[in-house]
């Protein structure tokens, strides 16, 4: 946590099929300040995901199967719920969403705790600088994604994918339900802006697996493309429906 604020951090990190990554990210969420609960969600792994996590000292939430990345953050959140009932977690706790695959540079993700802890913003979201790694994308998810925020919120973020965020308790009851799958940032995004809070974008110097340009890439990419529309169009349909539609799943 930022100096001089007292507010506690919970991690929510997703992870499927991760092990050879969770460790290190988990010691690298570890080393800011605040941070009093790890949750690793497994998304129904097929390798050691869950096993290397409860080792780190994780609270670990499995599920049987894959669900997408969005059900995992949610699973994150009931379990967060859980805690605050044991009285583990305090109420007032802003909520960090991790990628897992971020290794030892997930500690760069502290800069997102400050602004939140200090009200300066609702939710924070990670920029991340050029990977050294290229990606193979051509820019089309990410620029269906910018288009559809702007349209319907009037702002347009330079990295409308980036999963690392810190929400403020009311900025997760704005944002939950998540969007399905790779519409949960789109989702969220819109949500928030739409209850009337801040969003701040924070440079993090993160590094990431990019998306390559194997068939298994542009499958992911086509993933994406498709629950990003999807979440920008339940959106759109919901402003032209008006208030009584706002309960719509996605
Ligand atoms: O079914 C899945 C697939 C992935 N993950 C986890 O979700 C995170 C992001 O997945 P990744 O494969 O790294 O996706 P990317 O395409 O690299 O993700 C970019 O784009 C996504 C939105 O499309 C964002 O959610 C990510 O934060 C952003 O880094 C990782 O921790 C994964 O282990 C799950 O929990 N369940
Ligand atoms: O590689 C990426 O950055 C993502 O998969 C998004 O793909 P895009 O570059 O086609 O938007």
């Amino acid at each position: 946590m930022a100096a001089g604020s007292t507010l506690p951090v919970v991690v929510i990190i997703p992870a499927k099929d991760e092990a050879a990554r969770i460790a290190e990210t988990i010691a690298g969420v570890r080393h800011i300040p605040g941070v009093e609960v790890v949750i690793v969600v497994d998304d129904g792994s097929t390798d050691g995901t869950a096993r290397i996590a409860a080792h780190e000292g994780a609270e670990v939430v499995r599920h049987s199967r894959n669900y997408g990345k969005a059900d995992a953050m949610m699973s994150g959140l009931g379990r967060v719920t859980g805690l605050r009932r044991v009285g583990r977690l305090d109420d007032r706790a802003s909520v960090l969403f991790v990628d897992a695959d971020l290794e030892a540079s997930a500690q760069a993700v502290g800069a997102l705790v400050g602004p939140v802890a200090h009200g300066e913003a609702d939710m924070t979201i990670a920029t991340l600088p050029a990977q050294s790694t290229a990606g193979g994308g051509h820019g089309f998810v990410v620029g269906l994604a910018r288009r559809g925020i702007e349209e319907l919120t009037g702002w347009s973020p330079a990295q409308p994918l980036s999963g690392m965020r810190c929400l403020s308790p009311a900025a997760i009851e704005a944002a939950t339900p998540f969007a399905r799958g790779w519409g949960v940032e789109v989702g969220m995004t819109i949500d928030v802006l739409d209850a009337g809070l801040r969003i701040v974008e924070v440079p993090c110097d993160l590094h990431h697996r990019v998306t390559g340009t194997d068939w298994r890439s542009q499958v992911h990419r086509a993933a994406q493309y498709r629950d990003v529309a999807l979440a920008i169009g339940v959106r759109r349909l919901r402003r032209r429906l008006g208030p009584t539609a706002s309960g719509a799943d996605g």
